[in-house]
């Protein structure tokens, strides 16, 4: 098994220790050197893919060793097997469970009209799941403290990064269900701010919410919770597309039936079959050569879910949210400061 050096885990957690300003009336001026704004804001780190079928082992606890598996270049997609215990698995599905779930909506979109529509197909509609988001207040301590060092070792993205993002989303689909291929971030209006730094009030259900913030989800690590009995793969239709046929898919198709994974899931260039307490990792951007911080949108780390034939898919999102650099002062409104 390859070992790669490079991706050695530190003994220490990647930003644990790390203070940050949550003040907002501190201004630029208050940062004293660059040196000590690299420390407290470091640049995005993006983890090198090697090749399709590279393994490395990475220590992300001490003792626990875990596989990270490449499965894609452009965009690096990884898969991490065994990333959670069967127990942490039941642990998540049964507080979501708890919690009670919703229809799953669609940021920027309106999909009651989709569903309201009888003349459109099932499969035709973009998303058909149930979710709901599991807070820090919803979670045991360990376990929500153990799952942040994991995914910070995992990425080498500083724990308070990942504690500035969202919460955990718990989606479950049933047969016929699945999530035709997106973006999990926003690929325009570059100007809004983030969503994770503004208040939106309770827009989320709405197709407005998208006026008012962009999502800006650097990474996501997606959490197989079970094993549907048939279907349910996830599928990337355009992971390690050349360019003449991503120009010819994406660019010439934009918006058309490539998107559409109820029919096209056999033709993704990349998809993966569901297996229990798996993860699977992607970025969704590059990082801005300029500034090392949230690039523009990766258009091949378009994915979905496909449809699920038989039994149920439970699966979990950690978006790890970064801000671009004009934006790398404001707190998130996820962080709570002196919680710990
Ligand atoms: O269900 C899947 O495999 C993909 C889910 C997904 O893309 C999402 O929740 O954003
Ligand atoms: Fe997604």
């Amino acid at each position: 098994m390859e070992h790669n050096a490079d991706d050695d885990p530190e003994t220490e957690v990647p930003g644990d220790s790390v203070e940050i300003l949550h003040d907002e009336s501190q201004s630029h001026d208050h940062i004293a050197d660059k040196e000590s704004t690299e420390n407290m804001f470091p640049k995005l780190h993006r983890i090198e893919p090697g090749k399709v079928g590279d393994q490395v082992e990475l220590e992300l606890e001490p003792g626990q060793f875990y596989t990270r598996i490449t499965k894609a270049v452009q965009p690096p997609i990884f898969v991490i097997p065994s990333f959670l215990s069967n127990e942490e698995c039941d642990y998540i599905i049964e507080r979501a469970v708890e919690n009670g779930l919703n229809t799953s909506h669609l940021f920027g979109a309106d999909i009651e009209s989709e569903f309201a529509d009888s003349k459109i197909d099932r499969a035709d509609i973009s998303r058909i799941s149930e979710q709901t988001w599991l807070h820090k207040q919803h979670l045991d301590h360990d376990f929500y403290t153990k799952l942040q060092k994991r995914v910070a070792m995992l990425t080498g993205i500083p724990v308070y990064v990942i504690q500035s993002s969202e919460p955990m989303q718990v989606v479950s689909y049933k047969p016929g269900g699945h999530y035709h291929a997106h973006l999990d971030s926003s690929d325009q209006d570059y100007h809004l701010p983030c969503c994770i730094q503004q208040h939106c009030g309770n827009k989320e259900e709405t197709a407005k919410w998208a006026e008012c913030c962009r999502l800006c989800r650097f990474i996501t690590i997606m959490y197989y919770l079970n094993e549907p009995e048939e279907g349910g793969e996830t599928a990337f239709p355009l992971a390690d597309m050349n360019d003449e046929l991503f120009n010819e898919k994406f660019v010439n198709l934009k918006g058309q039936q490539w998107t559409n994974l109820s029919r096209y899931c056999y033709n993704a260039s990349l998809k993966i079959s569901p297996r229990r307490g798996m993860a699977v990792m992607w970025y969704s951007h590059f990082v801005d050569e300029e500034t090392g911080y949230l690039g523009q949108a990766d258009a091949r780390s378009n994915h979905g879910g496909c449809d699920i034939i038989k039994g149920t898919k439970w699966i979990a999102n950690t978006w790890i949210s970064s801000t671009s650099y004009k934006d790398r002062f404001i707190e998130s409104v996820w962080y709570r400061n002196n919680e710990e």
